[in-house]
């Protein structure tokens, strides 16, 4: 029972009560004493808070980031462009949803920039009403003092924006209609080697994610044939219809506003990199808020959508050989006539998130091959899951458990080294890999040195944790790049299908 002790009763309020007959003059020394140590104690509590602050701004910088993201499913839509072109443009219509989706995402984080903006240029005594809390999080100590000012017309241009924001919803029930399996997840950003850490920003913006069951099994049944036949899908165009409208309404002040020197100020002092986030799409705005907008295969493989869970795909390959996935099973058939090889193929995109890869491990023990995706120009970057991992360590930890798995002694394992596009940006804007990964040392920060060296890494833990010697396959890939990804998958299908032979007898 826990015993309640009156302020009467404190032993410490007896010991520390001013004395029954004491002086005016001790009195007055007294008081002086307690005010002085008031004075001490107040200034510990600041920087006690202030060191609370910094903690917790750097705690948010690294929950910013996210793991998956690697380009497993940019990867499958290039195997499906490869083997089912027209069955995949059939699904445009949803690429063109996700596309807006990625728009209305990046448009948040810019709204949320210039209303931080706002708020740091704003006394607190003026402060507009219209800065919500949200955008300006309680947590966020020390305004930058060398913010742009925002003009009166950037603020009137965010107001008429606002209608996005509200067209959102509409997109996220275009994709899945019972709202069981899109839901927003928290959004990327990179770490920098700046001095500063960031300030926590895009905490209100979701990133889109989708279940594997709702829109998946909507490409299984296409590629299997089963949807309709690909040679049926006509080019027909889309109907416009509410979120287009509002985009094509919204287009010009969008790009305005992105285009806004001052913005893009706010945007590199808040270190915002939208360039490099995934479904970036704001250099190609006037085209894709045309009402009769079309996604083109690039923009489709650009476009992001984030995977949960497994997926699979099943289709037949005739007489072409273009098979590729992060997951194939053993458990092809075939039949071989004359040149002409017809195979069933079952194909498995994963979900990249810590939390998802336990899903994988009922797949693990059919596999004729893996492609293993590495995103090397992630060097600078954490963890969302764990802020304290990075996140081509987090990879280099995966690979060795992959590569070092009995059951998987026997599968071909394809290490593509990815986002090489986004290396070389980051290598050329002076960003050092040595910084984070401090074996590096001192050997040069160019693309070539770099990729050399993890290559080398990457092979070495092969070499060393494989149940049984077996080839070392590794590509350097941009997996947005179709035009080079379709050749480097081309030659993986290829060295997949002879070892599969190989290992039915088909080829000696
Ligand atoms: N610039 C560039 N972007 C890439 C590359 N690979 C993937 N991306 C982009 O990165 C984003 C994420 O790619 P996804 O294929 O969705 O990644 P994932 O591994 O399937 O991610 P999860 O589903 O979350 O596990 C997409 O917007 C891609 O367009 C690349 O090599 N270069
Ligand atoms: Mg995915």
């Amino acid at each position: 029972m826990p015993v309640r002790v009156s302020m009467s009763d404190d032993p410490f309020s007896a010991l520390l009560a001013p004395p029954p007959d004491e002086m005016p003059a001790e009195r007055a020394a007294r008081l002086r004493e307690e005010e002085n140590a008031k004075r001490i104690s107040d200034a510990i509590d600041e920087e006690i808070s202030r060191q609370r602050a910094e903690q917790r701004r750097e705690r948010c910088v690294k929950r910013l980031t996210m793991s998956g993201c690697t380009g497993k499913s940019t990867t499958l839509k290039n195997f499906q462009l490869m083997n089912s072109r027209k069955a995949f443009r059939a699904e445009r219509a949803q690429w063109r949803t996700v596309i807006q989706l990625n728009i209305v995402r990046s448009f948040r984080l810019i709204l949320e920039a210039m209303a931080e903006a706002q708020a740091a240029t704003t006394s607190p005594a003026t402060s507009s009403p219209s800065v919500s809390p949200r955008l300006r999080p309680a947590d966020d100590p020390d305004p930058d003092p060398n913010m742009p000012h925002l003009t009166s017309e950037l603020l009137l241009l965010k107001m008429k924006l606002s209608p996005l924001i509200q067209i959102e919803e509409t997109l996220l029930r275009a994709l899945d209609p019972e709202g069981s399996s899109v839901f927003g997840a928290p959004y990327l950003t990179a770490l920098t080697n700046l001095p500063n850490p960031e300030r926590p920003r895009g905490k209100g913006v979701k990133e889109i994610a989708v279940n594997s069951c709702a829109w998946g099994t909507k490409f299984s049944r296409l590629l299997s044939g089963e949807a309709r036949n690909s040679t049926d899908v006509r080019d027909e165009g889309l109907e416009p219809d509410e979120p287009s409208h509002v985009l094509h309404a919204c287009s010009d002040d969008m790009i305005r506003l992105w285009k806004d020197p001052i913005v893009r100020e706010v945007l590199d002092r808040l270190k915002l990199r939208l360039e490099e986030m995934p479904g970036f799409f704001l250099d190609d705005l006037e085209r894709v808020t045309d009402l009769n907008y079309m996604p083109s295969d690039a923009d489709i493989v650009r476009a992001r959508i984030k995977t949960l869970g497994v997926t699979e795909y099943r289709f037949t390959v005739k007489g072409g050989l273009y098979c590729i996935s992060p997951f194939v099973p053993r458990s092809l058939t075939s039949n071989a006539v004359g040149n002409s090889i017809s195979r069933d193929w079952r194909l498995y995109d994963v979900g990249g998130q810590r939390s998802c890869t336990a899903a994988w491990v009922p797949f693990f023990d059919d596999m004729d091959a893996i492609i293993f995706l590495a995103p090397i120009s992630c060097f600078d970057q954490v963890l969302e899951e764990d802020p304290s991992v990075n996140r081509l360590e987090d990879s280099v930890l995966l690979w060795k458990s992959i590569v070092s798995n009995p059951v998987l002694a026997r599968t071909n394992i394809i290490l593509f080294l990815n986002k090489c596009d986004i290396m070389r940006r980051k290598l050329a804007a002076g960003i050092k890999l040595s910084k984070y990964i401090v074996s590096y040392g001192d050997r040069p920060n160019d693309f070539e040195s770099t990729s050399t060296y993890l290559r080398r890494k990457f092979a070495q833990i092969h070499k060393d944790h494989s149940v049984q010697k077996r080839e070392f396959y590794a590509h350097f890939t941009s997996v947005v790049d179709i035009e080079a990804t379709t050749k480097i998958l081309a030659d993986v299908q290829d060295s997949i299908l002879r070892a599969n032979l190989r290992g039915t007898g088909l080829i000696l």
